[in-house]
């Protein structure tokens, strides 16, 4: 699951992701259920650590109660991706005309491409009472607290360097040069980490199981 969310290029539709097509086919059968907070979930951390996996599996458990927050991009939708579904996609001069506005919560521009998640989508799926989660890269998760955005953040951590590079590796989506770039940058998303309060939780994706469980138990806890 890998588009919209950390807006790093190369990476595969939303709508394509077994998981979530998965999840929207058992949107009849399973109980509703809501946390008790429904503020945005941000959730951050570096490539190949297993976001994707742990909101797949979100997703999956609660089909009526998530929703994913899509992005605005200036770059051209790809075979299979759908407007409003994998992104928004606007002309350049739509995209400025939005930041002037302050109509983005965070943007940020990769090679010539822009992208950003808008103020609107977000207030549009919380007042439909969904739990907007937003998959975002670090300078993200910084503007995003900055804003007026009432969040939590969570990030998720691997269990180390090398068991992140070998998930990247073994993901099998990635080139040489695009594996050294996410690791690079992994460790700058995992030194921003740990500096204290930036997030309201960290969950180290170790065992998948127990990652998951401590992120539902997170999502779903009483407001304190
Ligand atoms: N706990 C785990 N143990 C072993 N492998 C895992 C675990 N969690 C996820 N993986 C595997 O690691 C790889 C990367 O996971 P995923 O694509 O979910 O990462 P991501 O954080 O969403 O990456 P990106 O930000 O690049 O989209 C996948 O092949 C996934 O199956």
């Amino acid at each position: 699951m890998r588009s919209l969310r950390s807006h790093i290029p190369n990476t595969k539709p939303f709508s394509q992701i077994s998981t979530y097509c998965h999840a929207r086919r058992f949107v009849s059968t399973m109980a509703p259920t809501l946390p008790p907070d429904r503020r945005p979930l941000v959730i951050s951390g570096p490539s190949g650590v297993g976001k994707g996996t742990l909101m797949g599996r979100l997703f999956e458990s609660h089909p009526d109660t998530f929703t994913l927050s899509v992005s605005h991009t200036t770059r051209a939708p790809r075979p299979g991706e759908a407007h409003g579904v994998d992104y928004f996609y606007v002309q350049k001069a739509e995209f400025e005309d939005l930041i002037a506005a302050d109509r983005f919560v965070e943007h940020a521009q990769f090679g010539s491409n822009c992208y950003g998640t808008s103020k609107a989508t977000i207030e549009e799926q919380t007042s439909k009472g969904k739990v907007v989660v937003l998959d975002i890269e670090m300078e993200g998760v910084k503007q995003i607290r900055k804003s007026s955005i009432d969040a939590r953040f969570v990030f998720v951590k691997p269990p180390s360097f090398e068991a992140l590079e070998q998930r990247l590796r073994g993901r099998g989506t990635e080139d040489e040069s695009s594996v050294t770039k996410r690791l690079d940058q992994a460790k700058k998303e995992l030194e921003y980490a740990d500096i204290p309060g930036v997030h309201d939780i960290i969950i180290v994706n170790d065992n998948l199981d127990a990652a998951y469980k401590e992120l539902e138990d997170y999502v779903y806890r009483s407001i304190v």
